[in-house]
């Protein structure tokens, strides 16, 4: 096992009120990239929650990269960066630039360093000639593209994707795909309904009525998906 990669889950559940979403999962990664399939209301956005302390667990214990998501909240939230569906849901200022810059306050980071890493950003992203426009003046694809933009530019070590492509047309969702499967560093864990995007991860974790169903090689637990829900 990769100690700098671990994710560990050890008899881990979430109550809502009277539902569970999530019951006695207990698992070890150290994968790249891994991906989290199942239905509706299955438990993964609830999996991806616990590893940045969005949500937290009713019983059990949640470990990612030797740190408690939730007691050791500020560390980890520099060390794992969130991609929600809804780009909307994450800029936070004004423009562009000032949104990308944002995550890289409280840093130490001199102001030319600030504005280097911005503009790699902007450039690695395709939005160029976008600097200071109006976030909200962004079509969806390319706030998605600034949403990943801000979460990378605080390089973190593991990025948690919550179907990242699900607003964006054909052409963003290759380009966005591409990048957080072929052209990452970061540990990567994908959230998704496209078993497209699924296939090409490293392991595949299936969830099904909050539990931990299956794991393993994408090609045999994606045939076994299918096939269920053929
Ligand atoms: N904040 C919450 N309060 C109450 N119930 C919740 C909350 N978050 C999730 N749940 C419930 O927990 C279960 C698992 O939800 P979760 O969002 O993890 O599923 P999912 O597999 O990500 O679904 P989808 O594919 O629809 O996004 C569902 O029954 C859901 O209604």
């Amino acid at each position: 096992m990769n100690a700098d990669r671990l994710i560990s889950f050890r008899a881990v559940s979430v109550d809502f009120d009277n539902r569970t979403a999530l019951d006695d999962v207990s698992v070890l990664l150290d994968q790249k990239r891994i991906a989290v399939i199942g239905s509706n209301g299955s438990g993964k956005s609830t999996f991806a929650r616990l590893l940045n302390g969005l949500a937290s667990a009713s019983r059990g214990e949640v470990r990612v990269h030797g740190i408690d998501p939730v007691r050791q909240g500020r560390l980890l939230r520099r060390r794992v960066g969130f991609i929600f569906s809804n780009p909307d849901s994450q800029i936070v200022m004004p423009t562009v630039a000032e949104d990308i810059a944002f995550t890289l306050r409280g840093r130490g980071l001199s102001r030319t360093e600030v504005d280097e890493r911005v503009s790699r950003m902007i450039d690695t992203y395709g939005l160029s000639g976008h600097e200071d426009s109006p976030a909200h003046s962004l079509s969806g694809g390319q706030k998605q593209l600034l949403a990943m933009s801000s979460v990378l530019v605080g390089e973190p070590e593991l990025i948690v994707a919550d179907e990242p492509t699900a607003l964006l047309d054909a052409a963003n969702t290759r380009r966005i795909s591409n990048h957080l499967l072929d052209h990452m560093p970061q540990q990567l864990v994908l959230v998704t309904h496209d078993l497209r995007l699924a296939r090409r991860c490293d392991v595949v974790l299936w969830f099904d009525q909050g539990r931990l169903f299956r794991q393993g090689d994408p090609h045999t637990v994606i045939a076994d998906y299918e096939r269920n829900h053929a």
